[in-house]
């Protein structure tokens, strides 16, 4: 079907835009070179011919997706390779590579992904001046597939706990790694199934019966020319998954197999050949890679929902449903205001984690420079906010990605919407590199250690450093800086409750970690607010930076969706805050008023502004979301796809309906 024009109802909306939609995309891009560099990357991938689908995935076996998905990821590579991206090695937003063109050409993952998002970072990360020369150039070259094997089939969170030995074996200079346990096979690692010849594993380390800790070891697994998995080595497929069914995730156990000593990565702790430990300044610096993808994963929830939300505004703006007014034709559901409560908060919250994460990808490149020359102070609070915002970033976004499906009524069930696919790798977010509570639960140690040391005068750290505020009432402020600081009170006031149960729980005899475990609701509560309060200040201060330099017609949209972003949230808590500020029911009116206004300020914008995230149609694979809108067009088109509607009638008819219907079976 060649499809020519624009849909009448999108050509509308775009008329009514008020800023330049160009504009907002060169500032999303974190500059207009990077915009360049994208669409001539995205040009690139997407003429090669090789990397379409035929046959949409879904309707493919599992072995024929795994299968295409190599296919493609070798295309890829090789495209991206001639456009020069280095792969693994990372930048501010890296719209190129994995925010775009990544997930469109893949819509369930790839199985190359471990490889780039995090082999290659460990080895880069984790490896000597010595291994980096060598195992980098490998991995770059795509010599040696690789990925992350951390996670066991008996412990994912508690590292601690893992199983996988690596013990020292001094006479041939060499670990011998193996897996004492059913529980002790990896489980999990991405491309490990049938994809990778190498991994990273990150095993207990021993030496002469002594343990030390968590180390990462390079260990080759399959043969370089046959693929066949080396002796001792037991590997495989773990099965389909609710999404990344083309990630190839897999199992992995050693029974007693030896690596040459150099195979410990060792940048930070080292083994001699004597077999003497030498330990790092800081034993977390083994955890590095897992900081890193924390840190990235921010970016990531914030371009899933902007991809959900184009989709489910633009649809939206084409799907015309019931009556408004009687006398009049159906409205475009876009004009129903609760529509609008379910999407224009998708866009502000894509901006709100977007413009974060490039601030916390600047926090963390400087982290690492202190690093380099042995500094390490900036790590606890790093850390903190690594857990924290991939907390809240994937589960904000997730949960907005579930309700842009929804709102597009039954159309949004259809995989060819591109929605049940983009929830399924939206939703991973919240379980992979640390699930949710735990990295909450991470947070609140470092909040409840900074809180103990503030009280005995120590200094906090800067996204800390409202707790030295005295907690006094104070008449409730609707401006952004008033919301901003009723939701520092919050902070304060969960946090400082949290303490002092921990205070009372261990006064009444019960241990610290009792004590701990029984006020964990409550110091989720204030890992959560505390992020919260982060989120708020960093959104607001880039947008003010940016608006700046940025033209009087966009900096106002950007100050109305920071405002919805603040009301919208103040609504949504407003338990807490009228539990810990001056907060009245005449104040909530009003901001409800507000926030209908502002619903109503953002509507002429909202094409607009997700035209500004700049999705090809090839990026958001979708029947709904298309630039020109038309969905059902495509709808159709897709349907015809289905492998039931090659032939008029289907075998079975014959086999079971027709003697079902004349009583003969
Ligand atoms: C910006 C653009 C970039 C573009 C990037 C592009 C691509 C990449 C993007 C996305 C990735 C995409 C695809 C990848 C897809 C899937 C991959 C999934 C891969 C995985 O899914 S891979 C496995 C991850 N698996 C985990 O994620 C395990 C979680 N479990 C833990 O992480 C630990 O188990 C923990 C922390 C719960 C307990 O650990 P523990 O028991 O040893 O520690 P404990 O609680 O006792 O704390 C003792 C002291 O260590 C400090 N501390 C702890 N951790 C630290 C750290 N990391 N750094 C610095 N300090 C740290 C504490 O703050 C405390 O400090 P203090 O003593 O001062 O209080
Ligand atoms: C799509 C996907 C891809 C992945 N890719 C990789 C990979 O490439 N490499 C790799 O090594 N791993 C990978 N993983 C594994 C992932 O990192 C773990 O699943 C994750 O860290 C959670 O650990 P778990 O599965 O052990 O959960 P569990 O820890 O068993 O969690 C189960 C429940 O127990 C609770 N819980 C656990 N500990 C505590 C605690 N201390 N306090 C309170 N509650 C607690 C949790 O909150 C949760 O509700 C992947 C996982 C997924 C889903």
């Amino acid at each position: 079907m060649t499809l020519k024009k624009v849909n009448p109802d999108l050509e509308k909306e775009r008329s009514t835009c008020t800023f330049n939609i160009e504009e907002l995309t060169n500032l999303l891009d974190t500059g207009a070179h990077c915009t360049a560099e994208r669409r001539a990357v995205e040009d690139k991938v997407f003429s090669v011919k090789e990397l379409k689908d035929e046959i949409p995935d879904e309707f493919l076996s599992h072995k024929e997706r795994y299968e295409n998905a190599i296919r493609k990821s070798v295309f890829l590579h090789k495209v991206l390779q001639e456009t020069g991206v280095k792969r693994g090695v990372y930048n501010r937003s890296d719209k190129s590579d994995f925010r775009t063109t990544y997930y469109s050409i893949f819509k369930d993952g790839s199985p190359f992904m471990l490889q780039y998002s995090m082999f290659v970072p460990t080895i880069l990360g984790q490896g000597d001046s010595e291994q980096v020369e060598l195992w980098y150039k490998r991995a770059l070259n795509m010599e040696i597939i690789g990925t992350y094997a951390q996670t066991e089939l008996g412990h994912g969170t508690f590292i601690r706990g893992l199983e996988t030995e690596a013990v020292y074996d001094e006479k041939t200079e060499e670990f011998i790694l193996n897996s004492p346990s059913l529980s002790s096979y990896k489980w999990w690692p991405g491309g490990l199934g049938h994809t990778t010849n190498y991994c990273i594993v990150m095993a207990q380390l021993k030496i002469k019966g002594k343990p030390y800790g968590m180390q990462p070891f390079i260990v080759q697994i399959r043969d370089e020319e046959t693929h066949m998995p080396l002796p001792g080595v037991k590997v495989g497929e773990i099965g389909a998954k609710l999404a990344f069914n083309t990630v190839n995730n897999g199992f992995l156990g050693f029974e007693h197999v030896r690596i040459p000593r150099r195979h410990m990565l060792m940048r930070f702790s080292q083994v001699s050949k004597d077999g003497k430990f030498t330990s790092s300044a800081n034993p977390k610096l083994a955890y590095g890679t897992m900081v890193m993808v924390r840190v990235t994963i921010v970016n990531s929830a914030a371009t899933y929902l902007s991809r959900a939300v184009t989709i489910a505004i633009r649809y939206s703006a084409v799907r015309h449903q019931s009556k408004l007014k009687q006398n009049e034709p159906e409205p475009q559901i876009l004009d129903y205001v609760t529509q609008q409560h379910k999407l224009f908060i998708g866009i502000a919250t894509s901006h709100a984690y977007m413009f974060c994460s490039y601030w916390l990808w600047d926090v963390y490149v400087m982290y690492q420079k202190e690093q380099n020359v042995g500094n390490f102070d900036r790590l606890p609070e790093l850390h903190a906010l690594a857990c924290c915002l991939k907390v809240i970033s994937s589960s904000d976004c997730t949960g907005l990605v579930e309700k842009c499906r929804m709102s597009c009524g039954g159309h949004g069930f259809m995989m060819s919407s591109n929605l049940p696919q983009l929830y399924g790798i939206s939703t991973a977010t919240c379980t992979y590199e640390g699930e949710n509570t735990v990295m909450l639960l991470q947070t609140a140690r470092a909040l409840v250690k900074a809180w103990e040391l503030g009280s005995r005068g120590r200094p906090f750290s800067p996204t800390m450093s409202y707790f030295a505020e005295k907690n006094v009432p104070s008449k409730w402020d609707s401006s952004l800086e008033g919301i901003l600081n009723a939701f520092q009170k919050v902070s304060i006031g969960k946090l400082s409750s949290s303490v002092s149960s921990l205070q009372e729980y261990t006064k009444s005899g019960l241990s610290a970690e009792d004590a701990w475990n029984k006020a964990s609701v409550q110091l989720i509560g204030a890992a959560e607010a505390w992020g919260r309060a982060v989120v708020l200040s960093i959104y607001k201060s880039e947008i003010e930076r940016y608006g700046q330099t940025v033209s009087p017609a966009l900096k106002s949209v950007l100050f109305d969706l920071v405002e919805l972003y603040y009301v919208h949230l103040t609504l949504e808590k407003m338990g807490d805050l009228l539990l810990y500020t001056q907060l009245s029911e005449k104040d909530v009116v009003s901001l409800r008023k507000k926030y209908e206004d502002l619903l109503e300020k953002i509507r002429p914008n909202a094409i607009g502004l997700v035209d500004a995230f700049d999705y090809r149609d090839e990026v958001l694979n979708s029947t709904l979301g298309s630039y020109d809108g038309f969905a059902y067009e495509r709808l159709m088109t897709e349907a015809m796809k289905s492998p039931l509607n090659a032939e008029p009638v289907n075998q079975s008819f014959h086999k079971y309906i027709k003697p079902l219907m004349k009583g003969k079976l």
